[in-house]
């Protein structure tokens, strides 16, 4: 299909629902979504949406249970196989014994990479994310953003061209969050990657993306696909421009009338 070509994630009515000891818990239900190629696309609901759900659909990490998802135009599976996307946690998940070089190096090692190339990709995505010089340290010295970037050097070391985040600045305070979403846009800007964010917060969606999904629980579902009138240089005063706040409005109230406040 023409449209799915250019589409580096096509998802078409796409459900999932977990079977459980409990019962049926349908965690997504009717998705309709279309990433292209150089999106920023931020994902933002309440708990228990769907929105980790539907990125783990994407890394073939969930099965749909309905529906059609394709990713880079190949079936999840496929896309895995062939080390399509990069995956960033919401915790930075390092392993504490080895050193951040030797962290982003794990995967290269199990995929056979050289010691050469392995360097090469090593030295090549701590620049990209600002941390040069500190391949020696282990995650503890590091501080709890720098721990990030280094998460996201490691998502970055396959150079894959889709990027996937579950809200990788969750547990950081605001102006290091600030500081990251900036390094974050000029790296996308770089890098000319397609990326899938996951956030809570509606200042980081509408300040980062290009195209904003809102969702909203019982079942999963996306109530609005906002795209962004925000030019692609963005300083961070952008935030009090009227059309700034004019997307953030349309945001809350996609969330607004998605919550149920009974729950
Ligand atoms: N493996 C699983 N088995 C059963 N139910 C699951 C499983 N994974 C997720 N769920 C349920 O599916 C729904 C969606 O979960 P998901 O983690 O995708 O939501 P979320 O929007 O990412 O939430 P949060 O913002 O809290 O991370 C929730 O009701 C959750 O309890």
């Amino acid at each position: 299909m023409a449209e799915n070509q250019s589409s580096v994630v096509s998802a078409k009515n796409l459900g999932l629902t977990f079977q459980t000891n409990d019962g049926p818990v349908n965690a997504l239900t009717g998705v309709n979504l279309d990433v292209r190629k150089g999106d920023f696309v931020s994902f933002i609901g309440p708990s228990g949406c769907g929105k980790t759900t539907f990125l783990r659909v994407i890394a073939d990490l969930e099965k749909a249970t309905e529906g059609q998802i394709l990713v880079n135009g190949t079936t999840p599976e496929d896309a895995r196989k062939n080390r399509s996307y990069g995956y960033v946690f919401q915790a930075a998940a390092l392993y504490p014994w080895r050193t951040i070089e030797k962290n982003i190096a794990l995967p290269l090692e199990i995929m056979g990479y050289s010691k050469d190339e392995q360097k090469k990709r090593i030295d090549h995505t701590l620049s990209l994310v600002n941390l040069s010089g500190f391949g020696k340290k282990y995650p503890w010295q590091l501080s709890g953003g720098m721990q990030q970037r280094a998460s996201i050097a490691r998502a970055l070391a396959f150079d894959a061209d889709l990027l996937l985040m579950d809200e990788p600045f969750g547990a950081l305070d605001e102006i290091v969050r600030d500081h990251l979403n900036q390094q974050l846009l000029e790296l996308w800007a770089r890098t000319n990657k397609t990326i899938c964010f996951v956030t809570h917060s509606i200042p980081e969606a509408v300040y980062l993306s290009t195209k904003i999904v809102v969702m909203s629980p019982r079942p999963g579902r996306v109530t609005d696909i906002i795209e962004s009138t925000l030019p692609k240089e963005r300083p961070l005063d952008i935030r009090e421009t009227p059309e700034f706040l004019a997307i953030a409005h349309r945001v809350r109230e996609g969330l607004k009338a998605g919550h149920s406040y009974d729950d």
